[in-house]
């Protein structure tokens, strides 16, 4: 049964829901779920914009052919070469053997190489071309390395709207809903926003900050991603949490606590120092055992917040396993401009305490503090003073 909701006059949202998958990537827990969005514009000529992951392909199929009707498919935009939105090229090409695809040249590259056959019935454009289908003309705005080479979005310019590939897109399900006004954001969708940004397109804020420049001089009036809800309403709300994340800017004064324990020892130091906060006034606490969180939400909170503590014991002369994980990822992806406080926990070599420091200056702009804690096997009164400088010295780094 084809499942559609119009967007705006004559265009579709043709896309589906899943909620079986169980790791995005395959990397990336989504008990939320997530969308795979599609858009067909019904104009003089007929225009797919994307199409979605195979695990929602029927469903898409059935979608496209309730809105077309008897119609032909003339043309087909793919923004995004990446197989959760490009997996069913073929499927359409096979339905509508004469629609003509449009993307970049390396969006035909990849098209190759991921073996969809396109036959000569395509059209190459490049950044500000411009695609006419009849009453509508779609402006063509690369978007290099958000977060895939051959992105681009496609700007309708007589309705206003932004078809903005992964950029604005968030993990969780639709549930029917479509728009952010039929939403609440904030608390369904901005946690999942956050961490699907941070990890999937954190790496890239230089990139996405030239995106959000060169859209900041378009007439926007509706953001449709290529994940979650379209924005109708209130388009700075998610603007401004882009310029934030994309810019390495906290969102909150506030201090995520990562720790890394066998035993609970440095788990209880890293108690100990959230309480020293919250009594010396800093309530924005939050604090995960690094072996039970998946470090995608770790990501995410680090994006949000200003401070972060480490508190690591040494596992084999090296950072605790689940913590280094961490700090690689942040490294990874480019996390920059934190002030950030460590606790370090051995019981006979505490190499944590060196190797800590000196992956964090090979990231840019970390704040390393002074007021490091050294634990030897378990915290003791003696830890007691040092402990409190360093909680003294975040309340301090926050003025
Ligand atoms: C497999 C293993 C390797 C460890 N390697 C080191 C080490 O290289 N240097 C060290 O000082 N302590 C080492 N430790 C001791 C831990 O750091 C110890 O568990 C810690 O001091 C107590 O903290 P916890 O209760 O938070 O686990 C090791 C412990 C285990 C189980």
């Amino acid at each position: 049964m084809y499942n559609v909701r119009e967007v705006t006059k004559d265009l579709y949202w043709v896309g589906g829901n899943d909620r079986r998958l169980t790791l995005f990537e395959n990397i990336h827990p989504i008990p939320e779920g997530i969308s795979y969005n599609s858009y067909l514009l019904l104009d003089e000529k007929t225009v797919l914009l994307d199409t979605v992951d195979w695990s929602v392909c029927n469903k898409f199929i059935e979608n496209v052919k309730y809105v077309l009707g008897d119609r032909p498919l003339d043309y087909m935009i793919i923004n995004h070469m990446e197989p959760d939105h490009a997996a069913c090229i073929g499927e359409v090409i096979f339905h509508y053997p004469d629609v003509k695809i449009i993307g970049n040249k390396k969006t035909f590259t990849f098209m190759e190489q991921f073996g969809f056959k396109v036959n000569g019935n395509y059209i190459e454009v490049k950044d500000g071309d411009t695609i006419s289908s009849g009453g509508h003309e779609f402006l063509f705005i690369s978007a290099p390395m958000v977060h895939w080479p051959e992105t681009m979005a496609t700007f309708d310019t007589t309705n206003g709207v932004l078809f903005s590939a992964d950029a604005f897109g968030t993990f969780g399900s639709l549930d029917g809903r479509l728009f952010n006004d039929e939403v609440d954001f904030e608390r369904e969708f901005l946690v999942p926003a956050r961490r699907y940004y941070t990890n999937i397109v954190g790496k890239y804020g230089p990139q996405v900050q030239t995106l959000l420049k060169k859209a900041s001089e378009l007439d926007i009036k509706y953001i449709c991603p290529l994940h979650g809800p379209v924005w109708r309403t209130n388009l700075d709300y998610i603007i401004d949490k882009y310029e934030k994340w994309s810019s390495y800017e906290p969102e909150e004064k506030g201090v995520i606590i990562v720790y890394g324990s066998m035993y609970g020892n440095t788990e209880a130091a890293a108690e100990d120092l959230a309480r020293r906060l919250v009594e010396k006034g800093m309530t924005n606490i939050v604090m995960y055992d690094a072996s039970k969180t998946h470090v995608s939400y770790l990501i995410a909170d680090t994006f949000k917040l200003s401070h972060i503590v480490l508190a690591s014991s040494t596992y084999n002369l090296n950072i605790y396993p689940p913590v280094r994980e961490y700090l690689l990822t942040m490294k990874e992806l480019n996390l920059q401009k934190r002030t950030v406080g460590i606790i370090v926990n051995g019981t006979w070599a505490p190499r944590a305490g060196q190797l800590i420091p000196e992956l964090l200056a090979e990231m840019k702009d970390m704040n390393v503090l002074e007021n490091k804690v050294l634990i030897k096997s378990s915290m003791k009164e003696e830890n007691i003073d040092e402990m409190d400088a360093l909680a003294e010295s975040i309340i301090e780094s926050m003025k």
